[in-house]
């Protein structure tokens, strides 16, 4: 079926590659093609890039040729699922993994060589510490900058980069059985957040060689900043497992779950998709995987005969082995069993709080902790609730890991205090560090897609151009004006987001499958809606999903053709995030949309900056750029004031519902509230339960019951 032939109500449409390299359909993210999933691989001069044993270097680019994958976004994707047997079926997966880690069994490069291929690939690593910075006197701002860099303790690093993934197996050991999982998945070639960070990950003696004269290698600490969509989740999962794995092999009691990771993410979309990639992962390794409920109990250790658990559903009954129970919350409460739990922060803080406000139960076992999407979670609204987990996993080596595509300096200080007085409250007497990974251009969009900023005018001209988005015409023909489906729509708040989808709900013809082709999803649905929403959108029944930003990070649907910024973002953060729906793991052809009004003119600015970096790093020429520079030179450049305001409570004038096309001045305003209020609100709500709740606890009384919308934190929305 031509969904775009049946959604132009049978229009002749060609079809225009935006920037694929083979053109026609296939240059779009659902068609088929997936290239080299790394962004970034300049070339490196002739002499470089050679082992010193073993001849050739395998760079990345040299790399067996990547098996072109067919990706049909309307269905089901094999490899996505998870295997119901044990085991590799498929002989060429064995051939692909024998390949690569015979190919790896090679010494390591000299330091020369890794900084050629690290700067090749974009990648920059920094050793941050926490020594407070000295005051340093006033001198020119080059000479400041240079003192600066050795009174902070920073030094740039150039760690083993990792060039295939049978490295992970040969030189860093992983277990073989994950080695094979991922050959299983299809991953051949390592990203670049991938190259930059495993090795350190796994072993970092092995990583740093000669270059680590800084004691710390056994806890490194790592804050990655890469792209959207460059593979962060298994750059951070395949050290967690591997570690389990080891440690499990070497463990008297095979039986025995303790938990020893956690990974925090925003929203429950993306902590249940961290979820499944983890449980692909693990497959036959014996390590659990578990998604944290709404009150679950958490057991430091768990016998395994207690109850099979596989992290799918939460367990009901079951007796701990050992006396460890965090949290007691009634005899029916689930009990959460597994080695790495995956959590939103409002969810496993809810589970670790106790009658103390300023006191959570410990959590000790646990020796890794990540915050996906670390700017999110250390952002003022919901900082307490991840510092509070932080601060609960009280073992000497914890390692803590932070993941974003976008991380401001706040973020990085703010991360080095907390490892620091960690340290000092537990009075472990080693140098608190982080590594810094930065991949390309820190904060920009991916410059793999295509970005198109559209004056609008007024909301009723965005829903006009919105339309003409789903039902291109003949004179249109060359497509630049149409977007095929399937594609993700943002609006600024949930009732817009509502709005808007009963307003587009019958524009798809019935024969293409009329209106259950369009669907709307946001945190006021229940659990189970949301689930189902998001199966629908992965699995291609549903072409069009409009949606507030609770999908605007980490969420990966491996097809998305674009993304509708209906309502401007918030901020430029939020644009790069939502945009880098598309384009995932490399891929050409994502289109992203953005409009704006009279209204947004004040803020547009920021966006347009993003746009501009991004086809620059893309190598776009002035002349081919979608914002043209009398454009930029002409926007106004919005205070800091106006650029807390936006991220705040958005667009002022937006902050009802959907202005109704043809009902004049009686404007649907649907709510006054803005998302970041409701969340404030909800926030406020939750503690006053929570505390009342502690209050009976310590009086011996029967609690009051937590509501769902109290007790948990939805994540960023609206
Ligand atoms: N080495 C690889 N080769 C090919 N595909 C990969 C590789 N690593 C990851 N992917 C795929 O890339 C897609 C994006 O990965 P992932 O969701 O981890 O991105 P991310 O960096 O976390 O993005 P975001 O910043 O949006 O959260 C996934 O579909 C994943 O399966």
């Amino acid at each position: 079926m031509d969904i775009l032939k049946l959604l132009s109500r049978s229009t002749k449409q060609k079809i225009k590659a935006s920037s694929g390299k083979d053109g026609g359909t296939s240059a779009l993210p659902s068609a088929g093609t997936t290239t080299n999933p790394q962004l970034y691989h300049d070339t490196i001069p002739a002499s470089r890039g050679k082992k010193r044993k073993h001849g050739e270097v395998q760079v990345a680019d040299e790399t067996p040729a990547q098996v072109e994958e067919e990706i049909d976004f309307f269905v089901s994707k094999l490899t996505n699922s998870i295997p119901k047997k044990k085991g590799l079926k498929n002989d060429a997966a064995r051939v692909t993994t024998k390949i690569s880690r015979d190919i790896s069994k090679q010494t390591l490069l000299d330091e020369d060589d890794c900084r050629q291929i690290l700067r090749s690939h974009r990648l920059k690593l920094t050793l941050l510490s926490a020594n407070k910075k000295e005051k340093k006197p006033k001198k020119s701002k080059k000479a400041s900058k240079k003192l600066e860099a050795k009174k902070d303790g920073s030094k740039p690093l150039y760690p083993q980069p990792l060039q295939t993934f049978g490295e992970l197996e040969s030189t860093y050991g992983i277990a073989g059985r994950m080695g094979d999982n991922l050959a299983q998945q299809g991953y051949k070639i390592p990203t670049e957040v991938q190259m930059g960070s495993l090795p350190l990950l796994l072993r970092p003696e092995t990583a740093l060689g000669a270059s680590a004269d800084f004691g710390q290698v056994a806890d490194v600490n790592l804050l990655a900043v890469a792209p959207t969509g460059s593979g962060k989740t298994l750059a951070f999962l395949i050290p967690i497992v591997n570690a389990i794995v080891q440690r499990r092999r070497i463990s008297e009691d095979k039986k025995i779950h303790e938990l020893e990771a956690i990974v925090v993410a925003p929203t429950k979309e993306l902590a249940s998709q961290i979820v499944n990639e983890a449980k692909k992962l693990s497959i036959g390794t014996g390590v659990k995987v578990f998604g944290m409920r709404k009150g679950m109990r958490i057991t430091a250790r768990v016998d395994e005969e207690e109850g099979e658990d596989d992290g799918s559903s939460a367990n009901e009954g079951g007796e701990e082995k050992e006396q460890q129970v965090v949290k007691q919350k009634g005899a029916e409460a689930p009990l959460a069993r597994g080695d790495i739990l995956v959590t939103t922060p409002g969810l496993l803080l809810n589970a670790i709080s106790t009658p103390s406000p300023d006191e959570h139960t410990p959590l000790p076992n646990v020796k890794t902790l990540v915050l996906d999407e670390a700017d999110v979670l250390l952002d003022p609204l919901f900082r307490d609730q991840t510092l509070g987990i932080w601060n609960s996993c009280t073992n000497p080596e914890l390692r803590v890991t932070l993941w974003s595509a976008t991380m401001g300096s706040n973020i990085e200080s703010l991360a080095l205090e907390t490892l620091h007085s960690r340290k000092a409250r537990l009075e472990i007497d080693t140098e608190s560090t982080i590594i810094r990974l930065i991949v390309g251009l820190k904060d920009s969009a991916i410059p793999n897609i295509t970005h198109r900023l559209t004056y609008a005018a007024t909301e009723p001209g965005k829903l006009i151009a919105l339309r003409q988005l789903l039902h291109p015409t003949a004179k249109t023909a060359d497509s630049t004006e149409s977007l095929r489906p399937p594609f993700l729509v943002f609006t600024q708040t949930i009732p817009r987001a509502i709005a808007l989808h009963s307003e587009l709900r019958y524009d798809i013809p019935a024969e293409a499958g009329g209106s259950s082709r369009i669907e709307v999803l946001h945190s006021d649905l229940s659990d189970s809606e949301r689930s189902h929403v998001m199966s629908r959108f992965r699995n291609g029944e549903t072409w069009v999903l409009i949606t507030t930003d609770i999908l605007s990070r980490g969420v990966d649907f491996r097809g998305i053709n674009g993304v509708v910024n209906y309502d401007v973002p918030n901020s430029g953060a939020s644009y790069i995030h939502r945009v880098g729906r598309t384009g995932r793991a490399g891929r050409d052809g994502g289109v992203a949309v953005t409009f704006y009004t009279k209204e947004d003119i004040p803020y547009v600015k920021n966006i347009a900056n993003i746009i501009a970096a991004s086809e620059k790093q893309a190598g776009k020429e002035p002349g081919e750029a979608s914002v043209q520079k009398w454009l930029l030179d002409a926007l106004p450049k919005p205070s800091k004031e106006q650029k807390k305001k936006l991220k705040m409570h958005g667009v002022e004038a937006r902050r009802g519902g959907l202005e109704k096309v043809g009902e004049g001045k009686g404007k649907a305003q649907i709510s006054t509230k803005s998302g970041y209020e409701r969340k404030l609100e909800n926030n406020r709500k939750g503690a006053i339960l929570g505390s009342k709740r502690r209050k009976f606890a310590a009086e011996g009384e029967e609690k009051p019951e937590l509501r769902a919308e109290d007790s948990e934190w939805d994540g960023i929305d609206e």
